[in-house]
């Protein structure tokens, strides 16, 4: 079982995710084991994690935010035990080290990893993020961000503060899946990209950059200026993540300094509005 990202590796070189472990559903049920309520539930995630910032991105839009709390670990993969090897999430000792990074709030877990080690002891996967957490009972609900945003977007309307707003039929959505279809696509097709910050230089995908494809870039940008989107995307995290996290491909830990793009800048999409 990969215990990291890192070993995700096949034997041609090519990268396989492993399926995520905690499946629970939150209802609305209020009978249910995971029902819906204002205050118990904590999304942990990484800024730098695109899987835990579409989560986030449900959390803002779908106005869950005073219902539902969350904290982001620090960019950087660390050492998570002083025992063994593994690198991985790590908290911030205090909230002054970095922004947008904070201490854990609930378990004063040094780790993700540790979250994981306290909801299940027979647990022998990755530790990553997104991981959705209940307080009352003490566990990871689900670490799954496809389910994570389902939960989101229909099961608190008694909570959220947009609670008509349907995620799931809105152009928004739309947009994401078709986003993320092309992305996934385009990933596939250049063996992983992510945006002309990280990937073009760190995966040496640079045959073309996302802003060379102008309706995708255009695209990028009207999802980037969606209200509540743009707090979920720390490109300094991102950045600081994927140039200092791992060494084999690049040993001295070096931050680009650009491109520094301005994705709140004008897009053409509304030329596509009715
Ligand atoms: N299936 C998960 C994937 C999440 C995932 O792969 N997260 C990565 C960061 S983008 C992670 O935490 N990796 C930790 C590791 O590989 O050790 C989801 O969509 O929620």
């Amino acid at each position: 079982m990969a215990r990291s990202a890192l070993d995700e590796v096949s034997q041609s070189g090519a990268f396989v995710r492993t399926a995520s472990e905690f499946r629970n559903f939150i209802s609305r049920d209020p009978n249910s084991q995971f029902p819906a309520e204002a205050g118990r539930y904590h999304l942990y995630v990484s800024y730098a994690c695109p899987w835990a910032s579409r989560c986030l991105a449900y959390l803002n839009i779908k106005g869950l935010e005073k219902a539902i709390s969350f904290t982001s670990v620090k960019p950087i993969w660390e050492r998570t035990k002083e025992s063994d090897e593994h690198m991985g999430w790590v908290f911030p000792a205090s909230d002054k080290e970095l922004s947008g990074a904070e201490p854990d709030p609930l378990n004063g877990a040094k780790s993700i990893r540790e979250l994981y080690e306290i909801a299940s002891t027979k647990y022998s996967g990755k530790y990553t993020v997104p991981a959705l957490w209940d307080k009352k009972l003490g566990t990871i609900v689900s670490n799954e961000s496809s389910e994570i945003i389902r939960m989101f977007n229909t099961e608190f309307n008694g909570i959220a503060e947009n609670p008509a707003l349907d995620l799931s039929k809105s152009p928004y959505d739309e947009a994401v899946k078709q986003l993320y279809e092309a992305l996934d696509k385009c990933e596939e097709k250049l063996s992983k990209q992510r945006f002309d910050e990280v990937y073009v230089v760190h995966f040496k995908c640079n045959k073309k950059l996302l802003r060379e494809y102008p309706n995708l870039f255009n695209y990028t940008k009207d999802i980037f200026q969606v209200p509540g989107m743009s707090s979920t995307v720390q490109m300094d995290h991102i950045k600081r993540h994927y140039y200092g996290s791992h060494p084999s491909i690049n040993p001295f830990g070096i931050v680009p300094s650009g491109p520094n793009i301005d994705y709140s800048s004008p897009h053409d999409r509304n030329k596509f509005s009715a």
